[in-house]
């Protein structure tokens, strides 16, 4: 299987532009989320890999063949592509096994390679009991399991996914997500994943595109995205996350530097290219709020939220009275209307934008 370039797509319905310059190198094998809110661009993107939408401008390339671009649009068919959608597209009058048989007869295999494929492919995906039943009589999860038996039996290289889970209730999908790893482990074929759910983007994939209004935000492994994210839609979409103000940034070339959140010294992470400046940003999550009995910052406590092994403390800091989140391993004394120490244990200043725009 071939790694897949998407470079600079632009599309755009009637004046919405929708993928605005998209560029995206995918390795081989690669397991790829592409992350974002409703509406954009998500399922466009995928869709015009898939080849059921025509792209403006840019190119889609898998390994040297072109797909998409240039005056050219390859069929979906013929793009040897699996797609499984959470609306599941199986033939409701087939069985199992005539679903996953049914591609191969349009490939023109005969009557006994079909079965032998066909019953190699359903036991992998633990389907075999099932093989003579119809959609109907079978469950959402076990439907997903047959639309991935048809991406294995076309011998699909690229399987591209859009929100599988979302149809399924919240056991079935922790169920269905180690069904997917293992899936990729055994096929070796390469996933691209849409889904608006971070918790299963960061849980399955190498790497996750954060998609924003039409552009690619990021494209990082979960743990970067997560502690180093690139720009402020990402520091606040991702975990969570939220933004302060900090002055007199001062870094130490080493990935590391001191500077003062809401006047109080604290260690920060940073690029190692990052120059000091009088006054930046750093992104942060709930955990990295910690209390402090040893001094820190003054905060009210505003709210409390019981989560089972955390609170979810509600607090406001500094002269301004900002409202952060923190989170406190429960049991923890402490009670509404409080006054407390905290301490920023960890936090990552955002790049500069401007340096940014001038490296560019
Ligand atoms: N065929 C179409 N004609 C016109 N507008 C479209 C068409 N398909 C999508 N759009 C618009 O393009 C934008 C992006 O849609 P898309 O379905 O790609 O987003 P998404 O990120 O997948 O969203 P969701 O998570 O809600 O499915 C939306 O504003 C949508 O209304």
């Amino acid at each position: 299987m071939s790694a897949i370039e998407i470079e600079t797509v632009d599309k755009s319905f009637g004046k919405t532009s929708v993928l605005r310059g998209i560029s995206l190198s995918i390795r081989s094998g690669e397991f790829v989320a592409v992350l974002g809110p409703s509406g954009c661009g998500k399922t466009t993107l995928l869709r015009a890999l898939a080849g059921f939408e025509p792209i403006d401008r840019g190119s889609i390339r898998i390994g040297d063949t072109l797909l998409s671009g240039k005056g050219r649009h390859v069929a979906p068919e013929e793009r040897g592509i699996g797609v499984v959608f959470q609306s599941y597209a199986l033939w409701p009058h087939m069985t199992v096994s005539g679903n996953v048989a049914y591609g191969l007869k349009i490939k023109g295999l005969g009557r006994g390679e079909r079965e032998q494929r066909t019953a190699r492919v359903l036991e992998t995906v633990g389907l075999t009991e099932f093989a003579g039943r119809r959609p109907a009589a079978l469950s959402g999860g076990q439907r997903q399991r047959v639309a991935l038996a048809r991406c294995l039996a076309m011998d699909a290289g690229l399987v591209l996914l859009d929100e599988p889970l979302a149809n399924l209730d919240v056991h079935l999908r922790g169920e269905m997500e180690e069904e997917f790893a293992r899936f990729h482990k055994t096929s070796g074929a390469t996933m691209f994943y849409i889904t608006h759910d971070q918790s299963e983007a960061l849980a399955l994939a190498d790497r996750v595109a954060v998609m924003d209004k039409g552009r690619i935000s990021q494209f990082a492994s979960p743990s970067e995205l997560y502690s180093q994210p690139a720009n402020d839609m990402v520091a606040t979409f991702i975990g969570e996350g939220q933004i302060a103000p900090i002055t007199d940034f001062q870094p130490d070339r080493s990935g590391y530097g001191f500077a003062r959140f809401f006047g109080e010294q604290v260690r920060v992470r940073s690029r190692p290219s990052a120059e000091p400046r009088a006054t930046a940003r750093v992104a942060f999550h709930p955990g990295d709020l910690k209390l402090s009995e040893t001094g820190g910052l003054g905060a009210t406590i505003r709210r409390i939220t019981y989560r089972g092994d955390i609170l979810r403390v509600e607090l406001s800091l500094g002269p301004d009275e900002h409202t952060f989140f923190m989170n406190v391993p429960a049991p923890a004394r402490i009670e509404t209307g409080q006054r407390v120490a905290v301490t920023l244990a960890d936090g990552w200043v955002l790049p500069d934008p401007k340096a940014e725009e001038a490296s560019h």
